[in-house]
């Protein structure tokens, strides 16, 4: 049997007419991070719900911890931490009480304590859940996810809503996690957050696996660096060996193989126009360049 966190193969969802994940496959080797990333309603929440088999696939396998996520429920619901996209939990009840409850039903569980103070949640601790702003209510929610030191944890947009130093503290506890050995597979709208927590990405685009990779293959397989330059506005550089885009008025994105000739030949298009360039910047293509580049044009479900 594999030694997977996570196995899904060819996991297909549906809606009705809309098909949400379409033949989706994709592994979360243990003790790593795998996120999915992708437009709204690209299908990453779905997919997690047949992984937190809170839904079954309408085709394909999933098999998490080398068990069936819905047969087998009830033996992995302990080993599991499972972080929702809105938390509805017990709205009557105190930050502190839920925490405690939950950590109550683990039978080796971390201090529920610490995560109380390393959350920022030691203030609210006498707060109803209700009454919780929409950030201290994700803090919560991710510590729930963690007080039954899961092996494997599901993270659904983790920091959407969290301040910046709570989006901090949320990734150093997910690098401890991984530390320990822990396997995550979260879903995030944030580059940085992938490029930064992440071993593995998954780019969904309209239901279906559109890139695969880690960060730095993703970036690397685009093999292309980015040439900036400032220009006036309202030109259009053009080459076999670059493609060239004016992002804002005389702001120019050139993308390609930019080996010395390219660059050479980008450049002298802009002198034989007759155009006065006022600054020119290189760098890398960031994981959001290749994201944007693979899910530009297509923001829709797929219906059939
Ligand atoms: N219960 C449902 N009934 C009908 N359609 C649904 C249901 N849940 C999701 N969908 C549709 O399935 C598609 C995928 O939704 P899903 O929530 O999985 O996407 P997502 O990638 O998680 O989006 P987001 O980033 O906005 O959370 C969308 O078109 C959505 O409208």
């Amino acid at each position: 049997m594999s030694d997977d966190a996570v196995q899904v193969r060819d996991v297909v969802v549906r809606y009705g007419a809309t098909t949400a994940v379409d033949e989706v496959s994709l592994t979360v080797p243990r003790g790593r991070v795998l996120a999915l990333l992708g437009h709204n309603g690209a299908g990453k929440t779905s997919l997690l719900q047949v992984c937190e088999g809170f839904r079954p696939a309408d085709a394909g396998e999933c098999r998490v911890l080398g068990l069936d996520p819905i047969e087998d429920h009830d033996e992995l619901m302990p080993r599991l931490g499972i972080m929702l996209q809105s938390g509805g939990i017990y709205p009557w009840a105190t930050a502190g009480e839920i925490l405690r409850l939950f950590a109550s039903f683990s039978a080796n569980p971390l201090d529920p304590e610490m995560l109380i103070d390393r959350l920022g949640l030691r203030k609210f601790e006498r707060t109803r859940f209700r009454r919780l702003s929409g950030g201290e209510q994700q803090r919560l929610s991710l510590a729930i996810a963690l007080v039954g030191r899961p092996e494997l944890v599901f993270l659904d947009e983790p920091t959407a809503g969290m301040d910046t130093e709570a989006r901090h503290t949320t990734w150093q506890l997910i690098e401890e996690l991984t530390d320990d050995g822990v396997s995550v597979l979260l879903t995030t709208h944030l580059l940085d957050e992938a490029e930064k927590l992440a071993d593995d990405v998954v780019i969904m685009r309209a239901g279906r696996v559109a890139a695969t990779g880690t960060p730095a293959e993703l970036t690397a397989a685009a093999g292309i660096d980015l040439l900036e330059v400032r220009a006036e506005a309202g030109l259009q550089p053009r080459s076999a060996h670059f493609s060239a885009e004016e992002k804002t008025p005389g702001e120019y994105v050139i993308t390609g193989r930019l080996d010395a000739a390219a660059l050479a030949e980008a450049l002298a298009w802009f002198a034989t126009a007759g155009a006065q360039v006022t600054a020119v910047n290189s760098r890398r293509r960031t994981l959001e360049d290749v994201y944007l580049a693979l899910t530009a044009d297509n923001k829709a479900g797929v219906s059939r």
